[in-house]
């Protein structure tokens, strides 16, 4: 796949090794929950390097200075349900203070196309930094459809990560939104004949689940 300016790959050692764990077809429900969240924070602390910071009156036991805070407030962890639902606790971990915003989205599994079934943010997404988690991008499909849905309620500041991507799915969405930055813990290879990223790690909402 050719260099995508809106398209970053984290291959911390530490995100590596965890992709490895929830891989393997052996990981079972609650150590694949637990992992999931792990990567999510591990993520979240790149994506947020340029977060907005608000400055704050504070006293030492010194003196009074004014010093930077996150304007936790202003950030929106959104996840397209249910798989990026495992990745919210995560991101929370490190940004407490964040809002959360659900978008209800599933693939049709025969003609992968993404349908929408529930959205709810909160108001003035157009003074917040979204983050859109959801641990696959496979067709891209659901990814574009997310970030349409969030641009028509007023959104301007958008991020998208997930665990794993398919260069089919980058490729279509980087294209479609360039405007997002879109992080991922690892490029896998391809999508085969049902939809599914290879080597991937199967259906990520059944894994979290325990749906199948
Ligand atoms: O890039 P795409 O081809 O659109 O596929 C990716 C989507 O498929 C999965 O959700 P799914 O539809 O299985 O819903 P679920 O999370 O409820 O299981 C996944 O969590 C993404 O949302
Ligand atoms: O590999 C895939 C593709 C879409 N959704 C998943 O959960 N896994
Ligand atoms: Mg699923």
């Amino acid at each position: 796949m050719d260099k995508i300016k809106n398209f970053h790959v984290l291959d911390h050692p530490l995100i590596q090794h965890k992709l490895t764990i929830i891989r393997d077809e052996n990981c079972g429900t609650r150590e694949f929950r637990e992992v999931v969240n792990e990567i999510a924070e591990l993520m979240v602390y790149e994506v947020s390097r340029d977060m907005p910071l608000e400055e704050v009156e504070i006293k030492t036991p010194v003196s009074k200075t004014t010093q930077k805070r996150l304007a936790g407030k202003k950030v929106v962890v959104a996840p397209i349900l249910r798989a990026g639902i495992g990745m919210v606790d995560g991101v929370l971990e490190l940004i407490p203070s964040a809002k959360v915003g659900h978008i209800g989205m599933y693939r049709d599994e025969e003609t992968l196309k993404p349908h929408e079934y529930f959205v709810k943010m909160p108001d003035q997404l157009e003074d917040r930094e979204i983050i859109v988690v959801d641990p696959m991008l496979a067709t891209g499909g659901s990814a574009i459809m997310a970030v349409d849905a969030l641009k028509k309620r007023g959104a301007k500041r958008i991020k998208f990560v997930c665990l794993v991507a398919a260069p089919e799915g980058v490729e279509v969405f980087a294209k479609a939104h360039s405007d997002v930055e879109i992080y991922a813990a690892s490029l896998d290879d391809c999508l085969n004949e049902d939809g599914y990223i290879v080597p991937g790690l199967g259906d990520a909402g059944d894994r979290l689940f325990g749906t199948k």
